[in-house]
């Protein structure tokens, strides 16, 4: 009988969009907000490639009025040609940014603006009545320009819900491609991300695109809960990078998602390739990869306790919800500790190619956890302590057949 998912999504939620999501990668925009980026074309050049072979299926950039590089950049990029990724670019609900983006090249305009009293107030001074008529205004060039237009509130999660309900009904209607809702603080949990995306999408038609920030932990599941509610798209960065500790990272939020629904992540996204692509960033942005990362920290699918190594060598599901090849990878059973345990070790036996009885086993098993108690071991402590074992076991062998000859 075929086993059901207890992972996977539930087939009576009918707005979820967990098996239809779509990846808008923002390493080459909030990336580059990250306090560690300095990104040169050369470095675009080969971080949007990569993006391109992963799969993403929108990559975003920054703003082209940010800087005289910044646009040469957007168009650079844009001439590219990549094979799977549209190209968008971050502006301000500005005319004079969406005219410089539009003559860019860009499949499409990514268009934000801050409508917390916070942001209203203290970053851009103007009132709902200012941001509804330059939303429309804005919109409208956009969308005469034969560009996808995505119009997004910051810092959504602390903008009053009617404000936020009547914004998005106006920009749904002049038929934006998308609407964005951001947890810029990143102080939502998903609960409420649920709740606020449940009652946004019973007033649009058009897409909902989510980007959360991670400073409390909570981005890679608010992402999730974003695709149950019925958002779309997530906003991701290779690693997680941008302002402060960054965003929802590509590879966690494709671990989260490869347990939901399997076929549909693997069909779609070059899973093999994101250990090149953290790789890449890390080493342009000089960060290592975080040892506890999901599918790349460097003991993401290594085994330890003797309980776990048992398991795990009769059926690596035991232990395992991601499977190591399925990133190119590969498991790895620690066994040299003192919380080893004789199957570990029997397993280490047969790789060593020696013959050694499962009492002979328990035995040395217990010589590794003695020798453990008293430091850090290495495999090359465990081997000796083996191969010595089996020197003296077959020795003694030997005297005792030579004896009763
Ligand atoms: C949450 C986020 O990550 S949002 C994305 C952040 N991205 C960036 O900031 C891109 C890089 N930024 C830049 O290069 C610059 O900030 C620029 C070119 C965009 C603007 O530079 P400056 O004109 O020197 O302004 P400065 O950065 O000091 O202040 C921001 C300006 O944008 C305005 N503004 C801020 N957000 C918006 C918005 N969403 N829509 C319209 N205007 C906005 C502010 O009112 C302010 O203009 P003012 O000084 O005339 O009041
Ligand atoms: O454009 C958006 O939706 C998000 C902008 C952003 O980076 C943020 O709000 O943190
Ligand atoms: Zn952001």
């Amino acid at each position: 009988m075929a086993q059901t998912n207890p992972y996977g999504p539930n087939p009576s939620d009918f707005l979820s969009n967990v098996s239809k999501f779509q990846i808008i990668d923002s390493t080459l925009r909030e990336g580059e907000q990250f306090a560690n980026a300095f990104f040169t074309l050369d470095m675009k050049l080969k971080i949007a490639k990569a993006l391109d072979e992963f799969g993403v299926d929108y990559i975003e950039l920054t703003s082209p009025v940010a800087s005289e590089q910044a646009r040469e950049e957007v168009e650079a990029i844009c001439k590219l040609g990549l094979k799977t990724s549209k190209i968008l670019t971050h502006i301000r609900c500005h005319m004079h940014d969406a005219k410089v983006a539009v003559e860019t090249g860009v499949d499409g305009v990514n268009i934000f603006i801050g409508t917390s009293s916070f942001l209203r107030q203290h970053s851009h001074g103007k009132d709902m009545s200012y941001i509804t008529k330059s939303a429309i205004e804005v919109i409208e060039f956009v969308k005469s320009k034969g560009v996808e237009v995505r119009f997004s509130t910051e810092d959504s999660f602390r903008s009053d819900i009617v404000d936020l309900l009547n914004i998005y009904s106006t920009v749904d209607k002049l038929g934006v491609n998308r609407i964005g809702i951001a947890d810029t603080v990143g102080g939502a949990n998903p609960r409420q991300v649920y709740e606020l995306i449940r009652t946004i999408k019973s007033v649009v038609s058009c897409d909902i695109e989510t980007h959360f920030h991670n400073d409390t932990g909570c981005a890679i599941a608010n992402a999730y809960t974003a695709l149950e509610a019925g958002a779309k798209y997530i906003d991701t960065c290779v690693l997680g990078i941008g302002e402060r500790n960054g965003i929802v990272p590509l590879g966690g939020f494709m671990a989260r998602m490869i347990v939901a629904d399997p076929d549909y992540v693997k069909s779609k996204y070059q899973l093999k390739k994101i250990r090149d692509l953290e790789n890449l960033v890390a080493d342009i942005v000089q960060v290592n990869i975080p040892f506890n990362n999901p599918i790349t920290g460097f003991c993401a699918f290594t085994h330890k306790a003797g309980i776990h190594a048992k398991a795990i060598l009769a059926n690596p599901s035991t232990y395992e919800i991601l499977n190591p090849e399925d990133f190119g990878l590969s498991r790895y059973i620690h066994f040299a500790n003192r919380l080893t345990g004789w199957n570990a070790i029997k397993s280490r036996v047969e790789q060593l190619n020696l013959k050694l009885s499962d009492d002979q086993i328990k035995e040395v098993t217990t010589k590794i956890k003695l020798m453990g108690d008293v430091r850090p071991l290495n495999i090359e402590d465990v081997d000796s302590i083996i191969k010595d074992y089996h020197a003296d076991v077959s020795e003694e062998h030997a005297n005792k057949r030579q004896k009763t000859n």
